[in-house]
This record gives structure tokens, sequence and C-alpha cells, in this order.
């Protein structure tokens, strides 16, 4: 059976996933949360028409420095309005975020005006009408579309949500995803080993991609290769009220892979399994009473590749975002040779040095290797059958950490 290409085998995925119901958090609980509804402006900002500098609120007609001075007649700071008007020949203080009183059209500020005494203002320039004024509603209005459906609340959306007076924002809820490994040879971080026994290090690999991509982890612990303990684990997980399963290890053609028949006899439906992928071919994808089920190799990096490639773009999906790889084409520094068949991503160091990238590739790219994927930060993205390639040459590169 020929091997599904990388591209097909996501769009399936992404096919049958659909941004989760929303929920309404408070301001302070929303910080990179995924917008589920528009927000439109509940006011006007600002509210009034205010100044933007501290000086003196003035009629423009009036500044004339070789003039008659201005008559100083009051003040208006922020929160305190004056209560009058400025006629002609008057002027008011006025300070940044104030009100601007009747009668006065600009501003001029203070570094521009000479105070005689308390009553009196000499203008040292003139300024047009308008200067240093903020019109009311310059900002936004009452009604106006703020953010739409889909943004992620960063800094500056929360920013104006606040200021647009909404105390809570509607967002689409954390994906939960139940993370079961499984093989007989895993014993936890700490514990000691028997002979032929490894750590189980991936879930926590797993764990870190499902918070930073905004999404809720739930560790259902190392379950052995046996068909009853697999199926009590499948269980488990759907008592969770999880959004996705993710199965670790058992993924691939051994006597002791037993996942997806464990899955399948749970009642998973099958949608596709192998990928023309380096690492991780043995990939499964399924769906379990409308769980998605990933079940991803043992080996530690193709178990990270496969997350990264696969998990990251469906909980961006479930949470109601388009996920967008980080991709930079960069030059090579070392010879690689002709692909297979499979889209190969080799772990590589690159670097930009203010003009262009370059990437180094790791030297082994055995997929056991978690160190060398540690030391790198990017994956070489070989599509399937690219010809052999020498140092110079531009590759694509996926900064994948
Ligand atoms: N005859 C074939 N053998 C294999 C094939 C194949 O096509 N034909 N595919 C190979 C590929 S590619 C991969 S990748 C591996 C993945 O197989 P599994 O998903 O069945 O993984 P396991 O056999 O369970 O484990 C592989 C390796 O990873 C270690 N492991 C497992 N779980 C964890 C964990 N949670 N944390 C850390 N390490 C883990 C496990 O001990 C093994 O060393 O199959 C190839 N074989
Ligand atoms: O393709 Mo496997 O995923 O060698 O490591």
């Amino acid at each position: 059976m020929a091997l599904l290409p990388v591209d097909e085998a996501l769009s399936r995925l992404l096919k049958q996933a659909s941004p989760l119901s929303a929920e309404t958090v408070a301001l302070d609980a929303a910080v990179g949360r995924i917008l589920a509804s528009p927000l439109h402006a509940k006011r006007t900002q600002p509210p009034f028409e205010g100044s933007a500098m501290d000086g003196y609120a003035v009629r423009a007609a009036d500044l004339d420095p070789d003039g008659v001075p201005l008559e100083l007649i009051g003040e208006s700071a922020a929160g305190h309005p004056f209560p009058g008007s400025v006629e002609p020949g008057q002027t008011v203080r006025i300070f940044t975020g104030a009100t601007m009183p009747d009668g006065a059209d600009t501003v001029l500020m203070q570094e521009n005006a000479e105070r005689i005494d308390d009553k009196t203002v000499r203008p040292t320039q003139k300024e047009p009408v308008g200067r240093h004024v903020r019109p009311a509603g310059v900002d936004f209005s009452e009604g106006d579309l703020m953010l739409e459906s889909g943004t992620k609340l960063d800094f500056a959306a929360l920013s104006l949500a606040a200021a647009a007076s909404h105390p809570t924002v509607d967002v689409h809820r954390k994906p939960r995803v139940a993370i079961l490994a499984t093989g007989d040879e895993l014993k936890a971080p700490g514990e000691s080993l028997a002979p032929g026994q490894i750590i189980a290090s991936n879930t926590y690999g797993i764990s870190a991609i499902v918070s930073e991509m905004g999404g809720v982890a739930l560790d259902l612990g190392i379950t052995p290769d046996k068909p009853a303990a697999l199926q009590a684990a499948i269980d488990k997980a759907q008592s969770q009220d999880c959004d996705v399963i993710v199965t670790l290890g058992g993924a691939s053609v051994g006597d002791h892979d037993l996942v997806q028949k464990a899955m399948v006899d749970a009642g998973m439906v099958l949608d596709f399994w192998k990928i023309a992928m380096r690492p991780g071919k043995p990939l499964m994808v399924g769906r379990l009473d409308g769980i998605h089920v990933l079940g991803l190799p043992g080996n530690p990096v193709s178990s990270m590749v496969c997350a990264h490639l696969f998990l990251r773009p469906l909980l961006c999906r479930l949470l109601g975002s388009t996920y967008k790889p980080k991709t930079v084409a960069a030059q090579l520094t070392a010879h690689l040779e002709a692909n297979s068949g499979r889209q190969h991503y080799m772990r590589a160091s690159a670097s930009y040095d203010g003009d262009c990238w370059t990437v180094e590739p790791a030297g082994s790219q055995d997929s056991s290797l978690l160190r060398v994927m540690t030391i790198g930060n990017a994956l070489i993205v070989r599509p399937p059958h690219a010809p052999a390639a020498e140092p110079g040459e531009k590759v694509l590169v996926d900064l994948w950490r």
C-alpha cells in the first residue's frame, strides 16, 4: 500500500476537526485564547474631545506673541473638566487627558507659553486650529467592530477589549488531550530500571506541546502491551471528556504493537495509518466517538516530529485558529544525500547572521536521539525523491523550536 503524503494526511485530519464550543472568561484569564465571536465597542474612545499635552486651552485665532496676553480663567484636569467656556482673549490651564473646555479649539504646549502671573499667559508662538486636540471617537466609536472572531488575544487585543469596556470575552474552549504511553519496557522518570527497561519520556514532550498550544494535557500514565490493559486505558481516556487521545508507541508492525487493534476494538474508525515521512512513518489517525485519535510512534524524535506536524495544527483548529509553521529558506553548510520516497524532516541547527539563514544538518538522524533533537532548533524539510544537495544550496527549514 502506498504511503500517504504528509500534506494529504494533514488535510484529511483537519477536515474532520472544527473549533470547539465557546466559553466566557474574564479578561485576565484570556491571554493567548482565541476569540469565538466578533467583539464590538460598547463605548466611544475617547468619549470626549481632549488634550494630548500639558499646556493651555486656547482659541487658535487669539495666539499672537506680539499681541495682548491671554487671561487665565481656570483649569481642566483629567477627570475634572472646566465647567465654563473660553471666550476670545481667554485661556484655561489644561493637562494631558483632560476635556477641552467649550470655546477652545487648540492646545498651546506649556513650553510655548510664558506664564506672566496667576491670571496672565503670553503665547510665544502661533498654532494651527486643532493642534494637540484629540477628537472624540478618534480611536473608536460605540458599535465599531474591534476584533474579528479567530483573533488571538495578545497584549494589544486584550488592551483594546478592555478599553471597549468588555470585562469578559467569548473564547473557544481549551482542547483536552489525553496522553497514553504504551509499552512493557517503560518506567516513569526517577524509577529504577530492570534489564531492558527505559524511561517513558515522550509524555512530557507531548504535554509541553499541548500546553504551549493552549490545550490541557491529561497524563494517563503508562499502559503495558496487553489488550486488556490497553482497553482499560482507552476506557479511562474516554471517561475524561477529552477531545483528543494521543497514544505513544505500539504503532508499528511488531507483534507487540497492539494500539491500533485495541482502538478499533473499542470502536475507533481508522482514517489512515502510515505516512510517507521520516521520522514518523507509523502515524495513525482515527475517530473514537467524536474524539480525535492520534497514534504516534514510540521513537522519541518520531513522536515529537509527528506532534509538531499534526498535533499542533489539530489543536489550532480546535482552538479556532490556523497553524502557521515558521519556515525559512536557508543555505546548507553540508552535503545531503538524495532522499527516498518519504518526506524527510532532518534535525538541524539554523542561524541568521543578519543577512541570511544558514543550516547545518545533525550528523546522525536516528529517531531515538533526543540529545541531537535538543541541540538543534530546526528541521530541514526534504521532499520525497529530492536530489542530493550541496553546501550553499537553499533548502526549506522549519524552525520548530
Ligand atoms: N519491521 C518494521 N519495523 C519497524 C518499522 C517498519 O516499518 N517495519 N517502522 C519503524 C519506525 S519508522 C518506527 S518510528 C518505529 C516505531 O514503532 P512503534 O510506534 O511501534 O514504537 P515502539 O516499538 O513502541 O517503540 C519504539 C522505540 O521507542 C521507545 N519508546 C516507546 N514509547 C516511549 C515513550 N513513551 N518514551 C520514550 N521512548 C519510548 C521504545 O522503547 C522503543 O525503543 O518502529 C520501527 N520498526
Ligand atoms: O520513521 Mo520512524 O518514525 O524511523 O523513526
